[in-house]
């Protein structure tokens, strides 16, 4: 991704690092034009010239800043736009085992950190070019002067490597720290119910979880910061030292002119400058690698096609869809991982087919198998004689429309093309749900998703129904349904859904209700029986 990205502004990086350089190359230019007058050179044209110099100084460090800061905000935009499509791109299944809490830090804290070092990579180069200009005319000043300054220069620098080396470590540990951090805040928003109810819950949560937590995180980000300081205050200290050096070595060593000497003391003291900048930019420039790795280890996918949309009302035909073997396993370490499986199901176009199954029997995670959302399973899954595999698994998944229990509620309407839906096409699908008199459809969207978790549950139907789908999967839809809208799902609207040519499965603890079913399988421990004769059975217990 990153170099993706810097290919694409390479052109603009090296234009700002041109101008960046000439800006540097002209404040060396002022240096030596005044050097020159202290050693006693003509001041014919000095005035001129210095009045040249500072206008250039100006036009150049401005437009290299400017196009700097601009170039900071198109990375930005870029990585933070790259790193969306990447999340959009990537299979469930891997966000899921990444955890949504590491995808937000990514794209809240890694994004900022990966294009503050790709936009100070430009001055850290020119900086870095300013500081061997200074030191190759300083070489050809005084060949053993420069020995002199470089030797005690590069052991203070080698010094200041190892402290950032000790810095950059604990960056890492900052960084893993912060995520621990942010998923703590997750709980907090997403358990904020519970949390204002709960005292003894809120305390300890605030002081067995967040107080340490945040102790941690400080403490790391005080202990890197204790090392960038030491950093940028070393490298004052050490070009100030090598001055002294210069001068001491200058009179009392070596025998030095007094003009080599003013030259030294005015270039060393430029150097501050760029040197604190270099030393600076290696906090930036460690963040942002902490930063890339965290992106790398995330494994996003690149998906050309993440923006592309086939009508879903196109995908009819299909006939059956057989699952033959299908099994999956949940990564988790231990004996504790759940699998499904060996699976066989069955499903034709137009029925009704029910799955039902105790507490964790594994019915939604073959659910999210079936339709496409794993794509780590053993086995085989044909849609009529076409078997699904990754070629064609986005062309398989546009069959079905899914509520799932934990579903989230969009608050635009899309019809089968991808399209807003216009109120009129849409408003029976309203009635019908019962939702009439509680929210309204204004170009395209819902007026209003904040309603009781039943109702949500209605408009996620609407949204299915919308799309057009061939396939419904519904997981326990109705059970946060009143007695009356329960029955009404079962007794009115999957019949309804049925005689308009869908395709329903539908995952249900009703048994009151299973006589809808054209067709039942049954989860024990991750394994699927079909029950033909259950059906009969609850026929005379519905009579
Ligand atoms: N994201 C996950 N990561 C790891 N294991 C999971 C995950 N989700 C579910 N499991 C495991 O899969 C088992 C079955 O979960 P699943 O949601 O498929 O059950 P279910 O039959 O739909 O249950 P319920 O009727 O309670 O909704 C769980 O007991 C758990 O061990």
């Amino acid at each position: 991704m990153i170099s993706k990205i810097v290919s694409e502004y390479k052109w603009k990086l090296v234009f700002a690092a041109v101008l960046s350089a000439l800006s540097a190359g002209v404040s060396l230019w002022l240096i030596s034009m005044i050097n020159g007058s202290l050693a006693g050179a003509g001041m014919d044209d000095f005035v001129l010239t210095f009045l040249v110099a500072i206008v250039l100084l100006f036009t150049l460090g401005f437009f290299s800043q400017w196009l700097l800061a601009r170039l900071g905000t198109s990375l930005v935009f870029r990585i933070r736009s790259l790193l969306v499509e990447r999340v959009l791109g990537t299979s469930y299944e891997q966000l899921e085992k990444i955890g949504g809490h590491r995808v937000h830090a990514t794209i809240t804290t890694d994004v900022n950190s990966l294009s503050e070092a790709l936009a100070i990579i430009p001055v850290f180069v020119v900086n870095l070019t300013t500081i061997l200009l200074c030191f190759s005319y300083l070489a050809y000043l005084s060949p053993i002067m420069f020995t002199v300054l470089f030797l005690s220069l590069g052991s203070g620098v080698s010094l200041t490597a190892y402290i950032m080396y000790r810095g950059a470590r604990v960056f890492t540990a900052l960084r893993e720290s912060e995520d621990g951090m942010f998923s703590i805040f997750k709980g907090m928003v997403d358990g904020s119910k519970e949390l204002s109810l709960n005292e003894a819950r809120r305390s300890f949560f605030l002081k067995q979880l967040v107080r340490p937590r945040l102790e941690e995180v400080k403490s790391l980000e005080s202990n890197a910061l204790t090392y960038w300081v030491l950093t940028q205050s070393w490298a004052s200290t050490i070009l100030f030292f090598c001055l002294g050096l210069l001068v001491y070595f200058a009179f009392a060593v070596y025998e030095i002119e007094i003009a080599v000497l003013t030259g030294f003391v005015l270039f060393t003291t430029y150097m501050v400058g760029p040197l604190n900048f270099v030393m600076r930019s290696f906090q930036f420039l460690f963040k942002g690698r902490v930063a890339y790795k965290k992106v790398q280890s995330l494994s996003l996918v690149e998906n050309q096609l993440v923006d592309r949309v086939t009508d879903k009302s196109d995908v009819s035909g299909w006939g059956k869809i057989s699952v033959r073997g299908l099994m999956y396993r949940y990564e988790e370490s231990g004996d504790l991982s759940f699998s499904i499986g060996p699976v066989d199901f069955e499903v034709s176009e137009g029925e009704v087919v029910f799955i039902r199954g105790g507490n964790g029997s594994g019915k939604s995670t073959f659910a999210k198998a079936l339709v496409g959302l794993y794509s780590h399973c053993s086995g085989s899954i044909h849609l009529g004689d076409i078997e699904v595999s990754e070629k064609n698994i986005q062309l398989y998944r546009n069959h079905f429309s899914t509520i799932f229990s934990d579903f989230y509620l969009f608050e635009h309407i899309l019809n089968s093309k991808g399209e807003l839906v216009s109120k009129v096409d849409v408003w029976s699908h309203v009635e019908r749900l019962g939702m009439a008199d509680k929210v309204d459809i204004v170009d395209g969207k819902l007026s209003t998703i904040d309603l009781s978790q039943g109702q949500r549950k209605r408009l996620a139907m609407l949204l299915a129904c919308a799309e057009d789908a061939p396939i419904y999967l519904f997981d326990e839809w109705a059970a946060d349904q009143d007695p009356i809208f329960r029955s009404y799902f079962y007794r009115e609207l999957l019949p309804a859904f049925k005689a308009d040519g869908k395709t329903v499965i539908v995952i249900s603890h009703d048994d009151k209700y299973f006589d809808v079913a054209d067709r039942m399988y049954n989860f024990e421990l991750g394994k699927a029986y079909q029950e033909e004769l259950a059906i009969n059975e609850l026929e005379l217990s519905s009579q």
